[in-house]
């Protein structure tokens, strides 16, 4: 909360992500990331993915998270990214936070290395440092959360993104930072129903903002999709992709629950909407 001396647990993840980062930049300059960047190949186009007809799903590698601590140990994730792929995900979303989510760039590697959909490098990015690190490293797409950065540095950082390839998932969850996202030229809209500072869920977040959000940007829709059921619910309220990790890393059988998702979001009555 601003002008109070609450800190919140967006505030504390944040923290803990720029003390990591300083440890990196001291290890890698930033010229040694840009060199790096030279060779590796161009980025593939994640929002075209998005943009497929029906509801596409975002399938999430998160071996534990602030709210419910563990969530799945996660040995191999490139095999769980095949299980995502093979399931029909169209981009497979890699949490490379460390402290709080268990995730690190070795994942996003891991997983580059294992599918030929679109991934997404799911982080609390503050520094465009943390861009040309998921270029490196074989991103398509990275987060950028509105609660995390101040305008200035979320319109660098979204045009930083895509002058470097990388689509730029941008999310947001009050009306507030809804225009502050447009503003910033999203084309890629996240609506998290999760609220970061409080770690709450409150899955009627969706359809209140989903109508501010231009029917030409992608409308992804965030957090708290159980199954199929949430799914179309979202669906309804104009969601063009889901973004899931909780239900599919702890549910035992992940390539069957992303098959049984994709399924639901291509029924003849959700594709080529608006
Ligand atoms: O595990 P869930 O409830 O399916 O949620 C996935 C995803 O939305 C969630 O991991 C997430 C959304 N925004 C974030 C920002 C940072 C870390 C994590 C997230």
């Amino acid at each position: 909360m601003r002008g109070q001396s609450h800190v919140s647990v967006l505030d504390e993840i944040v923290e803990g992500v720029r003390a990591d980062l300083a440890d990196r930049q001291a290890a890698a300059p930033l010229e040694r990331l840009q060199k790096a960047a030279e060779s590796a190949p161009w980025p593939r186009d994640a929002a075209a993915a998005l943009r497929r007809p029906g509801v596409q799903v975002i399938a999430e590698v998160k071996r534990s998270s602030p709210s419910k601590g563990a969530l799945a140990a996660i040995t191999d994730p490139a095999a769980l990214a095949r299980d995502y792929a093979d399931g029909g995900a169209a981009v497979v979303s890699v949490l490379t936070e460390r402290r709080r989510f268990g995730g690190s760039l070795d994942d996003l590697d891991a997983v580059r290395a294992s599918v030929s959909t679109a991934v997404l490098r799911k982080d609390f990015i503050v520094s465009s440092y943390q861009l040309w690190e998921a270029r490196v490293h074989g991103a398509d797409a990275v987060l950028l959360i509105v609660a995390a950065l101040e305008q200035q540095a979320l319109v660098s950082l979204v045009e930083r993104a895509h002058s470097l390839g990388l689509t730029p998932l941008v999310e947001v969850h009050t009306e507030d930072e809804v225009g502050r996202a447009l503003a910033a030229g999203a084309t890629v809209v996240g609506i998290n129903a999760r609220n970061l500072k409080t770690l709450e869920v409150d899955r009627d977040t969706f359809a209140r903002l989903a109508p501010l959000v231009p029917a030409d940007r992608v409308r992804v829709a965030e957090s708290g999709v159980r199954g199929p059921h949430d799914l179309l619910a979202y669906a309804g309220h104009g969601a063009d992709a889901v973004l899931v990790g909780e239900s599919l890393v702890s549910g035992g059988h992940p390539r069957d629950a992303v098959a049984d998702l994709v399924t639901a979001g291509a029924h003849p009555a959700l594709r080529d909407r608006g």
